[in-house]
């Protein structure tokens, strides 16, 4: 269960990037999320921390609209969340790009599902993350933290307002992930977006975050 965290409801300015109300999300018997109550500013990098088990994921899930709640409901930029936001990114612990496409075609993806080509866009991203001169290799032939900056530059090619990631470091080596939060960092500081982010480890939270829900009460 989540510790609730909200901010003062407020009258004026723009609407929360993401608002949460009331949400119960049970899977059978198991009640995972139980009355969560969250308001979440644009540009904030908020992240989900707490033990294996307590329902970040869930949370997070139900948000990116991978998961629907039992009860509640949730708004984006002020509107009723229908399944997945557009405008949305996500990045996962598991390496999901293509193994037989190169880092550029696999940057180009979100591109083409709208109907896009713009290669030298996809180019400039993989500068910005530090890959250029690597677009024409395949994920095979690219180490950890290289494939990681293929995922952002891929990430990034959504332009996406709002960014889900679930653990995106965990499978890094100690080093590697040290690298890849600084240069998150980095992205986020140049183009802030809201970032809504699952960890367990309090290090990187701290290091990351403007904000941090605390889940407590596992099962
Ligand atoms: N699809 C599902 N069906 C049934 N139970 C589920 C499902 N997804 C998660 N759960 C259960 O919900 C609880 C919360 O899981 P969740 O993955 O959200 O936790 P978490 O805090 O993200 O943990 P971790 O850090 O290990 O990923 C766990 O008891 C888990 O077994």
């Amino acid at each position: 269960m989540l510790q609730t965290s909200t901010t003062a409801d407020k009258d004026t300015g723009p609407p929360s990037a993401i608002s949460a109300r009331g949400i119960q999300l049970k899977f059978g018997d198991l009640t995972v999320l139980n009355d969560v109550n969250v308001d979440i500013e644009r540009g904030t990098f908020v992240s989900l921390l707490g033990p294996s088990g307590c329902g970040k994921s869930t949370f997070l899930n139900a948000v990116a609209g991978l998961l629907e709640p039992t009860a509640g409901i949730i708004h984006i930029n002020g509107l009723p969340k229908e399944g997945i936001p557009r405008a949305a990114g996500y990045m996962f612990q598991e390496d999901t790009l293509l193994p037989w496409a190169s880092a550029l075609d696999n940057v180009m993806l979100p591109q083409q599902v709208v109907g896009r080509k713009d290669e030298a866009e996809a180019r400039n991203l993989l500068a910005t993350v530090g890959l250029k001169g690597f677009e024409e290799k395949r994920p095979i032939q690219l180490s950890g933290g290289m494939r990681k900056r293929v995922q952002f530059a891929r990430l990034l090619a959504q332009k996406p307002e709002i960014v889900f990631m679930d653990e995106p470091f965990g499978a890094l080596d100690a080093l590697t992930k040290l690298v890849m939060q600084q240069e998150l960092l980095d992205l986020m500081q140049r183009d802030p977006k809201t970032v809504l982010f699952v960890t367990h480890d309090p290090a990187e939270a701290i290091l990351l975050s403007d904000r941090i829900l605390v889940f407590v009460d596992c099962h």
